[in-house]
């Protein structure tokens, strides 16, 4: 696989998606439309039904040539040989996440609207930098709010590529790609649409039409 660290980023979400049938299609969807990396975000503690899902979703990403992100378990990583893992504040260490899943693996930190937090991930050998949330978002409203001015200041000082989230839609994610995110993370604006591959295509086409290239 060649990882591509630019376009959109869906994340599955189990309200919206609440049985195995209904994610793998939204998901087969999102990629037809050119999604080119998908996190399997789910927080429940049904272990037989993580490890179900997370694996056909691995089999479904590796068909369309896009990375699968596993969010915060780093043992369902690497039990679906996924290609990377999320960690945010609370979660585990970058570097202990780097020391169990090996040099391969791309291993994204949320950041909020912090610098001093993205220079650390950085330090820490994170592959990419997660800010948020830009807008409101329906499904965690109570994230912390980031300025646009965040994501110019990182591109400009740390050599990762950036994914922008919270509340993007397809009218404002332009906001934050033309201030230099290289990845929009996307839940409720991708995967509550009503054609959810017409949806992922108009993200797509976003990336085109910027002079923001792959990191
Ligand atoms: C791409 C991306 N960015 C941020 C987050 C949020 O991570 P975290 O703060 O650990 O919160 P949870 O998603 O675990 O509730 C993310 N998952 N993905
Ligand atoms: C999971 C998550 N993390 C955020 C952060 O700011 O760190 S915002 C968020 C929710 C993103 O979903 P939607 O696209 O529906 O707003
Ligand atoms: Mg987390």
């Amino acid at each position: 696989m060649t990882t591509q660290l630019h376009g959109l980023y869906g994340i599955t979400d189990s309200q919206l998606l609440p049985d195995t049938n209904t994610l793998i299609s939204a998901v087969e969807a999102a990629l037809k439309g050119g999604m080119s990396v998908l996190q399997y975000r789910d927080k429940s503690q049904d272990k037989i039904k993580r490890l179900n899902q997370a694996s056909q979703l691995k089999t479904l990403c590796q068909q369309y040539n896009a990375c699968l992100i596993i969010n915060d378990d780093i043992h369902l990583a690497a039990e679906v040989n996924a290609d990377g893992v999320h960690l945010g504040q609370q979660d585990q260490a970058i570097a202990q996440a780097r020391k169990n899943l090996g040099e391969n693996v791309i291993i994204g930190a949320t950041c909020h609207d912090s610098y001093p937090l993205a220079e650390a991930a950085y330090q820490q050998g994170a592959d990419y930098i997660a800010l948020g949330r830009f807008f409101p978002s329906a499904t965690k409203p109570n994230a912390p709010p980031a300025s646009l001015s965040k994501i110019q200041q990182v591109s400009t000082n740390i050599p990762l590529p950036i994914v922008a989230i919270g509340g993007i839609t397809l009218d404002n994610a332009s906001m934050v790609i033309n201030a230099g995110a290289h990845l929009v993370a996307v839940i409720h604006g991708l995967f509550a649409s009503h054609n959810i591959q017409d949806t992922a295509q108009q993200f797509t086409q976003l990336f085109a039409k910027t002079n923001c290239t792959p990191k």
